[in-house]
């Protein structure tokens, strides 16, 4: 293992990292919500505003994938469609079966210069969640509850909204509904099987409703569909930990353009298309597992600075005031601070504390605290 691997999978690394997404995060939260006169004044620079604030939260993790972790991400696509992405408003349909799909999806977003404005159909529960959750608020996403006597008011609401969108957006929509399990495409297949469809080998049967209100309501201000099949190389499960820790996974995309036009707009017909796509995709997922390649030819799209610059300015701004903190702790010399520095530093290390480094750091942290306070 080289010193670079060495460091990165140092738990200390990793809680860094957390500790500046979750502090920028919440900042621009807050910056976020000092954006709400503004909306009042000027719709159009609120939401350029938020684009640029959602951008610093989200390339973040483009940062940890392109940079930390080096993962590599190769597009599969006709070069003649290539121009065209990130200069006109998609929707992309994308399979949705690894922990990691969200990260390389934002990866592309950037690389097209469409990553702040990027818009997602997304269950309701994520939009509680601090940080990620309270800036999809900011960014007009469009949440479900999966329930489609509310979600067929409540989604189309939201997306006509975006019919008068002030910067390019990609709108993406895992059809699928859930992340691919064994138990989930075993049911989605009875399912498949009691209305007669044919049988999916590597996607669970898309759910038809959300693509349809979708295409509905954005046709006019969508140019195409951007079906999008994501896989690894190696069989490899790619997992958020293992790029914390600095593993190097290779993405592979395959996408191919679908003008919005040769989509039917009745709804039967709509659902139908949709089935048909997504045997083809299953097809793509075959021979990609076969061959280890997709039908189309490799363009290239490389990574950007403008994420690690971003990460490394807020490192700077965040990281500097907790160093000075532990220093001053330090300097005051009492052993309790000294082991729970070296907790900090080496806990994550040694097998016993693995799991439990952060919370004795917590304990000889308040141990500490409460020490100086009796003296
Ligand atoms: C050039 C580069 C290109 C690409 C780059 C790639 C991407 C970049 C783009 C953007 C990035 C932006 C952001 C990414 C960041 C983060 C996102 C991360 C995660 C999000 C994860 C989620 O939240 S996924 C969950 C939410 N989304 C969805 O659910 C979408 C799909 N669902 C629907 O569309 C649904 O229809 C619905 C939600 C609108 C409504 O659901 P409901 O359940 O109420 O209705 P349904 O119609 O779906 O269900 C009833 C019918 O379904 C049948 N049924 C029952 N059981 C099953 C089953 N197991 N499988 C399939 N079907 C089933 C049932 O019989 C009913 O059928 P009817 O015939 O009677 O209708
Ligand atoms: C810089 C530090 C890097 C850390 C980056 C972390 C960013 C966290 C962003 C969280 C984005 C939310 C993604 C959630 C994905 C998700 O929730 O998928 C599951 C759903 O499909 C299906 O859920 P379900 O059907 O309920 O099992």
């Amino acid at each position: 293992m080289g010193l670079g691997e060495c460091l990165k999978s140092q738990v200390l690394c990793q809680v860094l990292i957390s500790y500046v997404f979750l502090a920028s995060g919440l900042l621009i939260n807050l910056l976020q919500l000092c954006t709400l006169p503004v909306w009042w004044l000027n719709k159009s620079l609120a939401r350029r505003i938020n684009c640029r604030l959602g951008y610093c939260i989200s390339s973040q993790s483009v940062a940890i994938l392109d940079w930390w972790s080096g993962t590599e991400c190769t597009l599969y696509t006709d070069p003649k469609m290539y121009p065209l992405y990130g200069n006109e408003n998609g929707i992309v349909v994308l399979n949705h079966q690894f922990e990691i799909d969200f990260m390389c999806g934002w990866s592309f977003c950037d690389r097209f210069g469409v990553l702040g404005s990027a818009k997602v159909l997304v269950k309701k529960e994520l939009a509680y969640v601090p940080v990620i959750g309270w800036m999809w608020y900011f960014l007009e996403i469009v949440f479900c509850k999966r329930k489609w006597e509310e979600d067929r008011i409540t989604v189309s609401q939201s997306l006509q909204k975006l019919r008068d969108y002030p910067e390019n957006f990609w709108f993406l929509l895992f059809c699928e509904g859930t992340r691919f399990t064994a138990k989930k495409h075993q049911i989605s297949m009875e399912v498949a099987e009691k209305k007669g469809l044919p049988k999916l080998k590597h996607h669970l049967l898309p759910r038809t409703k959300g693509f349809w209100v979708t295409i509905q309501n954005l046709r006019g201000t969508v140019a195409a569909v951007y079906d999008s099949t994501l896989n690894f190389r190696n069989n490899e499960s790619p997992s958020l930990s293992g790029i914390l820790s600095g593993k190097k996974y290779h993405a592979d995309l395959y996408v191919r353009r679908i003008p919005l036009e040769s989509i039917p707009e009745g709804e039967a017909e709509c659902a139908a298309w949709l089935h048909k796509l997504y045997q083809e995709k299953d097809g793509f997922q075959e021979q990609y597992i076969q061959t280890g390649r997709y039908p189309g030819p490799i363009v290239s799209a490389p990574r950007r600075l403008g994420p690690l610059i971003n990460w490394l300015c807020w490192s700077a701004l965040l990281l500097f005031p907790l160093g000075a903190f532990l220093v001053s702790l330090l300097s005051s010399g009492s052993t309790l601070t000294i082991l729970a520095s070296l907790a900090f530093c080496y806990g994550g290390q040694c097998p016993p504390f693995k799991h439990n480094a952060r919370g004795i750091l917590c304990l000889l942290f308040y141990l500490t605290f409460r020490q100086r306070a009796e003296f």
